[in-house]
């Protein structure tokens, strides 16, 4: 998707937003932005003032008529700019979901009824827990988890890669997503979500903006722009007693230009098209946010947690050697260890039976069916077979496998603790094999960590995050990946507990944390973590824990993110530094230029020497109008993000938008100025 979206402004999307800014003058959904909903009252009643100037009481001045129907055009000008902001930055999420429907439409399914025959049927009618069969050229129907068989599949229509990625049963690469297409094999499935409730139709909603609710800053900051519009409300309702008092009078529609001059319009006008673009440059790095918020808090995160297989290694851990023990010979070992794996779907357990086989050795699973089968799970690291003689094989982590035997009053052979370390130190994953309570030797994983990480790892301290592997392996493996990978630290041996402890322990001490992960024992600290990152290839419990998923599976695509959320909350600080400059700069300019015939002595104030107060008043309310759309540019592509301390940036800020923001309007208004006395505009 990130290539198909590379284009920012097509030519549609201006012409649908130029649609919506009108759409979206309904009062009913400006009200929403209180802002931009007192300038649209303000609107109607210069509309009002425009076809019967004294319907208020006053007197009609010659003239006045044509100078409130040019304060009414130009406040429904400034409106429709703020909407026509909201409209483009929501245009390019719609260009998207248009396309990722297109991978939805008449899809059919075969579904395994009661009987155990196959019945075609729309994918729209699956539910939850039925169980569909797709073979190779198929399209997935829906979204579930592989329940037999192994095979390519393309997901080039959610992820834009179109290098296909293998999905099996067992272990962490089980989910597959509905719209997504069967290259090789046959698979099994069991659907997990209801109609309406796919990936595919949560990334729809998503990048539309359809479930988008206002995150806790930008509600803070509706919250201070009401605040502030109030205020000037009040501060307007003063002026007029104040003109009555020197014996003169300001006029209805000038008091309404004076007050949306003052009110926060720009960062008003701005502010959901800010939070928007910056959910959609999350998308456009092929991460699915599913709250803005997510995104807000990436942009203050301390501390990545990570999970080492699946996420800093490729995934794939496969047997690659057997090394015996205590005396044992290489075949013992190998009959142990596939007896312990013939029922193991884990993508380790399948790929020491494929060794084995290598190695001559293999065992028909029919001779074991009477066999009780030991599932892996992440809190006893083992796996392997009871067979109904009593015989008992495992294989598993070897502090896990030695723990068992000490239990039973035996000891592990003398040469199998620097065995372990051997594989351990070149950074695979020792597997010890068991018969009985004699371990027979050792299983060789390996794995590789995944191309680029120690670059991406620096990078991700040099913005000031913390990186820390945890995983279920031991200790010296451990080690030797986080060295290879270049994270700031690891723990070994971890439970699922373990890593959500870790998260809930660094939460308290106030920090901000992110999680990545691929596996349903990572749920848990996906959900617990601020930022949930879940890997595209990990598991459906994964991917629903997390608040993000990247679809390329990098973990480190965090990077993206975290730059994207500081440079949200960034771009954000800087329109509404600007925009109350911009206010307090226009109260200056415009001010003097309405007393000064009232009290002459009002002169020596009057530094911008405007032509008259209406060509002050018009020339301010052009300015606040125009400064919207010319922001544009900035609240879409967000202001540039370098890695630099807190102070610095807050400093080079508050000098570029706080300063910039006073002085742009002195110029902005007095060249305006000189344009409407020029067309003869400026004593209507
Ligand atoms: N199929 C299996 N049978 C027996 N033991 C296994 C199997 N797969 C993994 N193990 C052992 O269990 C340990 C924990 O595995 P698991 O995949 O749950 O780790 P984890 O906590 O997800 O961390 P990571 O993914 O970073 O390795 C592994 O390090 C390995 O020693
Ligand atoms: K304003
Ligand atoms: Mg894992």
């Amino acid at each position: 998707m990130a290539k198909q979206s590379a284009k920012t402004l097509t030519g549609e999307i201006v012409s649908h937003a130029i649609r919506e800014a009108f759409v979206k003058l309904d009062p009913r959904i400006l009200i929403r932005n209180p802002v931009m909903f007192v300038v649209e009252i303000g609107f109607l009643i210069t509309c009002i003032l425009s076809l019967d100037p004294t319907i208020f009481g006053g007197y009609h001045h010659p003239g006045q008529r044509t100078y409130d129907l040019l304060v009414a055009v130009i406040l429904l000008i400034t409106i429709l700019f703020g909407n026509f902001a909201e409209a483009v930055a929501e245009g390019r999420g719609k260009a998207q979901a248009d396309s990722l429907r297109k991978a939805k439409t008449d899809l059919t399914a075969q579904r395994r009824k009661s009987s155990g025959e196959y019945e075609v049927v729309p994918a729209t009618t699956l539910r939850k827990g039925d169980i569909v069969r797709v073979i190779a050229g198929d399209m997935i129907p829906a979204d579930g988890e592989v329940l037999e068989g192994l095979g390519s599949v393309d997901e080039s229509a959610i992820t834009g890669e179109s290098a296909p990625v293998i999905r099996g049963a067992g272990g962490d690469f089980s989910s597959v997503t509905g719209g997504t297409k069967l290259l090789s094999d046959e698979l099994m499935i069991q659907v997990k979500v209801d109609p309406g409730e796919s990936f595919l139709d949560q990334m729809i909603r998503l990048v539309e903006g359809a479930s988008r609710q206002k995150t806790p800053n930008e509600l803070a900051l509706s919250v201070l722009l009401a605040g502030l519009t109030l205020i000037f409300g009040i501060v307007v309702d003063t002026l007029e007693p104040m003109a009555t008092y020197v014996h003169g009078s300001i006029g209805i529609a000038t008091l309404i230009a004076l007050l949306v001059c003052l009110i926060p319009t720009t960062i008003g006008a701005l502010l959901s098209a800010i939070g928007i673009a910056g959910m959609d440059r999350v998308i456009r790095f092929n991460v699915i946010a599913k709250s803005g918020k997510a995104v807000e808090a990436a942009g203050d995160i301390n501390t990545l947690i990570l999970d080492k297989t699946g996420t800093i290694t490729i995934g794939n851990r496969l047997a690659s050697e057997f090394i015996p023990v205590g005396g044992h010979t290489e075949k013992e070992l190998i009959e142990s260890a596939v007896i312990s794996s013939l029922f193991d779907e884990t993508p380790e357990g399948r790929s020491v039976v494929d060794l084995a086989r290598e190695r001559g050795v293999s065992f028909a699973r029919e001779a074991y069916t009477d066999a009780e089968n030991i599932e892996f799970s992440a809190d006893t690291r083992m796996s392997g077979l009871n067979l109904a003689d009593g015989t008992i094989y495992r294989k598993g982590a070897v502090d896990a496998i030695r723990r068992y035997v000490e239990e039973h009053g035996e000891s592990v052979p003398s040469d199998l603790a620097q065995k372990t370390e051997g594989i351990a130190k070149e950074g695979g994953t020792p597997l010890a094999v068991l018969r009985g309570t004699e371990v027979y030797g050792l299983i060789y994983l390996k794995d590789i960590v995944k191309p680029g990480m120690r670059e991406r790892f620096e990078k991700l301290r040099r913005m000031g995050i913390k990186t820390v592997m945890c995983t279920g392996d031991n200790p010296l493996t451990a080690a030797t990946i986080a060295k290879e990978a270049g994270v700031d630290d690891f723990i070994a041996e971890a439970k699922p507990e373990d890593k959500m402890r870790l998260i809930k322990a660094e939460q308290e001490q106030g920090k901000l944390v992110a999680m990545s992960g691929d596996g349903t024992n990572d749920a848990p600290a996906l959900a617990q973590a601020d930022v949930g990152l879940a890997m595209n290839s990990g598991t459906m419990a994964a991917k629903e824990a997390g608040n993000m998923v990247d679809l390329d599976s990098d973990p480190t695509k965090l990077i993206e993110v975290v730059s994207i959320g500081k440079q949200l909350l960034i771009t954000r600080g800087a329109i509404t530094t600007f925009s109350i400059a911009n206010d307090v700069a226009k109260y200056f300019a415009i001010i003097p230029a309405i007393f000064v015939k009232m009290i002459p002595s009002l002169q020596a104030l009057n530094v911008m020497r405007l032509t008259s107060p209406q060509s002050a008043i018009l020339s301010a309310l052009i300015f606040n109008a125009i400064i919207i759309p010319m922001l544009i540019p900035l609240a879409m592509k967000g202001v540039q993000y370098r890695p630099m301390s807190a102070t610095s940036l807050l400093l080079r800020n508050l000098l570029l938008y706080g300063v910039g923001g006073v002085i742009a309007p002195f110029i902005g208004i007095k060249l305006i100025d000189l344009l409407i006395t020029a067309l003869g505009f400026a004593h209507v």
